[in-house]
């Protein structure tokens, strides 16, 4: 795939960008990193980890995250901090509780979180039911406020505070195919801002990243065959010419929890090598791949 061939020989650092940070910036810390086993969470742990943060990996699927666990554990310097898992859907408040609580026995209470864990499929909005519009916008947004209410209940708020990133998306334009997902980041976008007020007091800062087209196995798998057709028409339309990878995402999440970023809080960040300034839409419609744009997607394998 010509698309990916261009990101793969981005991702040349390894492990990544920890010369651009100081060892010792987040050492000692607990950080939470939801869906950190694959991709831009794993990137992000990894970053984390390398930098000294003790940091709580969690999603689903315990094998995946199992598998990074140990992927760091033998990248283990000593500038490195702790890595743990534990298995969680952020979509049930009751899983949310126990995963602080256990991240907060084991690590000390969380000071970072990073708020990675999401998805959606892709569909127009005329072949969309409303119960898989409102099962994105429940795993984006819900649940995006669900983990950072059990956080900044259980730790940020003690007066010592914390910072957060949440996961948001390019949706300035709107998003053709997938339109609640770009209503729900849609939805962080705006809720960073309120929080990042409400939560100042306590000395918890609340920002987002709006990734444009990032490569990695795990979430170009959602996608099937249909990528190459979607990239093929997207890759013009990018300034920088090429797909992200997941540690160019990683490093801005890290400067956004770091103090360099002390007095930013409230702001969504695009990471998207200019897309976010172009006009056209990042899921083109002159485009389609198929006569209904989206209709012929492959229904994603169950998780
Ligand atoms: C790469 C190229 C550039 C791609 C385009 C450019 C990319 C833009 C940037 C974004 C990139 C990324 O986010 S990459 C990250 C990708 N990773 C992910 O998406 C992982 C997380 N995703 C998910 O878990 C799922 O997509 C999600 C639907 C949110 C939750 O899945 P679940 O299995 O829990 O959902 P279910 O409960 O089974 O389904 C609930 C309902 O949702 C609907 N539904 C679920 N899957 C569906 C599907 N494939 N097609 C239609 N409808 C579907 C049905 O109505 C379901 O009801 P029933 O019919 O009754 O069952
Ligand atoms: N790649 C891209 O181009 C872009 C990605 N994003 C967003 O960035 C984030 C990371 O995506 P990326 O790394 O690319 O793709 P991945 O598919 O690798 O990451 C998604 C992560 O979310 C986890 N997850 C999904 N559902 C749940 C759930 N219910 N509970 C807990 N964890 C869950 C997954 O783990 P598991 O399945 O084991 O639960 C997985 O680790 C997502 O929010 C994505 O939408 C935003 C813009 C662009």
């Amino acid at each position: 795939m010509a698309a990916v061939d261009r990101a793969a020989g981005l991702a040349d650092c390894d492990p990544p960008l920890t010369g651009v940070f100081s060892e010792q910036l987040f050492r000692g810390q607990c950080a939470l990193v939801t869906g950190g086993g694959t991709g831009i969470g794993f990137a992000t742990a990894r970053l984390l980890f390398h930098l000294g943060a003790s940091v709580m990996i969690a999603a689903r699927r315990e094998v995946v995250l199992a598998e990074a666990c140990a992927t760091l554990e033998a990248e283990r310097t000593a500038a490195s901090g702790q890595i743990g898992f534990t298995t969680v859907d952020i979509r049930s408040s009751e899983a949310v509780s126990a995963l602080v609580e256990e991240t907060v026995g084991r690590f000390g209470p969380i000071r970072l979180l990073v708020q990675n864990s999401g998805g959606q499929f892709v569909s127009d909005a005329a072949s969309m039911s409303v119960k898989g519009f409102n099962s994105v916008v429940q795993l984006n947004l819900v649940s995006t406020f669900r983990v950072a209410r059990a956080v900044f209940d259980a730790c940020m708020s003690d007066g010592r505070g914390g910072a957060i990133v949440a996961m948001s998306l390019d949706v300035d334009n709107g998003m053709p195919g997938m339109a609640h997902s770009a209503a729900a980041r849609a939805g962080i976008n705006n809720l960073v801002k309120t929080l990042s007020i409400e939560w100042a007091a306590s000395g918890v800062r609340v920002n987002a990243v709006a990734p444009g087209i990032i490569y990695s196995e795990s979430a170009f798998s959602h996608y099937g065959d249909a990528a190459e057709d979607l990239l093929s028409a997207l890759l013009p339309a990018i300034p920088a010419k090429r797909l992200g990878t997941p540690e160019e995402v990683a490093g801005v999440v890290a400067f956004l929890l770091s103090p360099a970023a002390s007095y930013v809080t409230g702001s969504t960040v695009a990471i998207g090598g200019g897309s976010h300034l172009v006009r056209k839409p990042l899921l083109p419609m002159d485009e389609p791949c198929a006569s209904q744009p989206y209709g012929r997607l492959p229904r994603k394998a169950r998780l």
